[in-house]
């Protein structure tokens, strides 16, 4: 719909609760999202004032409760986190500066009402200060580039963190100006203190469709850092990385128990795959997972072509917001709005790791060094595919 709805509904959850009967609906929930220590995973109690506050100022605030087992030997290591999605505010044709404070103003909203939650982690989406104009290949959009260290949007989320306590992870254009002003993806990690903990560039960039980012930066030279903070090791798999398992795989053997992944994608690109791969990644490296993405349709000045021989055109398409968490159990919360803004609050007991470790083997049974003898020889100019043809072809 024009609206950026599922046919009028915010998420494909509310779809299936108008039309699937509560008794139907059950088995339906089970398969496709998974059970957390035997039962659906539910909302949270928020206090009333804060849905007032969303009421009025227009954003969707969800919530989600993942629960671990009872340990005799560890204390329950329970977060709330948060995943912030937003739109741009004012057209891509303002002037930038104005943009991107009234970005600010608005997110500002949302980050007061994640610490208003009691929210201790909270991460916005991927550029989040700007409008996602790497569509266009055109260069003046760089002038949105900050410094990682003092750029307005950093020392903004410093500054909320230092009002609540929280850690924030701000995903930025960096401007590196100590490497000859060279243009980064980039997540900020800052502690709950307000203190910057260091940051993680994009390690996969896209050759995709409209995302020409390739035009814009390189490949992150960050490696695959995790950031121990005050309430748990986090770490940073930005966008396109998601589709990489081995990208994923790196952060979990660094020691992450949850990774944020900040994207910014287009349904008619990405939807289908949206609600797998984090998932996915969840499943398969025993941490919990929150993938947020961008919300919208923004506009361009000028015309674009695709490079699929259809219509030049001024938009990339709808941002279909939708952000989530997944457990490692395998579970997942409802998704925030596929159209509005949003704020969506869970708690996460970090003990699931290790109990879904315990249960599954999946690190145990992972056989590193068969596979880091097999990409050895891959990566040789020699290497010979291991294919065994049927004789008798
Ligand atoms: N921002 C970004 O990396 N987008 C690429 C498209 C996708 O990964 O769905």
């Amino acid at each position: 719909m024009a609206d950026g709805s599922l046919g009028g509904f915010a998420t494909l959850e509310e779809l299936m609760e108008e039309y699937i009967p509560p008794e139907k609906l059950q088995h339906a929930r089970r398969v496709l999202y998974g059970l957390n220590m035997g039962e659906s995973v539910s909302a949270m109690m928020l206090d009333g004032a804060l849905a007032e506050r969303a009421k009025a100022m227009d954003f969707d605030l969800r919530s989600a409760v993942f629960r671990a087992a009872p340990e005799q030997m560890r204390p329950p290591r329970v977060v709330r986190i948060g995943l912030i999605q937003n739109k741009i505010v004012l057209p891509t044709d303002a002037p930038f500066t104005d943009q991107a404070m009234a970005i600010r103003e608005r997110v500002g909203q949302m980050l007061d009402t994640a610490g208003q939650a009691g929210v201790k982690v909270v991460c916005l989406q991927e550029a989040w200060h700007m409008p996602f104009a790497f569509c266009t290949r055109e260069k003046q959009w760089c002038e949105f580039a900050e410094s990682a260290e003092n750029g307005e949007s950093v020392l903004f989320c410093q500054a909320a963190s230092r009002r609540w306590g929280m850690v924030v992870i701000c995903p930025i254009l960096e401007r590196d100006a100590a490497h000859n002003e060279t243009v980064w993806n980039t997540a900020v990690v800052i502690g709950h203190n307000g203190n910057i903990i260091g940051k993680h560039r994009k390690n996969h960039i896209p050759r995709v469709g409209d995302f020409n980012e390739s035009t814009y930066y390189m490949e992150g030279n960050t490696g695959h850092p995790v950031f121990e903070t005050a309430f748990g090791r986090i770490a940073v798999n930005i966008c396109y990385g998601r589709h990489h398992p081995m990208n994923w795989q790196a952060f979990g053997m660094n020691g992450a128990e949850l990774v944020f992944n900040p994207a910014a994608t287009v349904g008619e690109l990405s939807e289908p795959l949206w609600p797998v791969e984090a998932r996915n990644a969840a499943i398969a490296n025993s941490y919990f997972v929150a993938a947020i993405n961008r919300v919208g349709t923004e506009v361009f000045p000028r015309e674009f072509t695709s490079g699929d021989g259809k219509p030049a055109h001024k938009d990339f398409g709808h941002f279909y917001g939708s952000s989530y968490v997944a457990a490692p159990d395998g579970s997942r919360s409802a998704s925030l709005a596929r159209h509005k803004d949003g704020l969506l609050v869970a708690d996460i007991d970090l003990n699931l790791c290790r109990q879904t470790k315990d249960k599954w083997g999946f690190q145990m049974t992972a056989r590193y060094d068969m596979y880091a003898e097999f990409f050895n020889r891959f990566v040789q100019p020699d290497f010979k595919p291991q294919i065994i043809r049927d004789p008798s072809l």
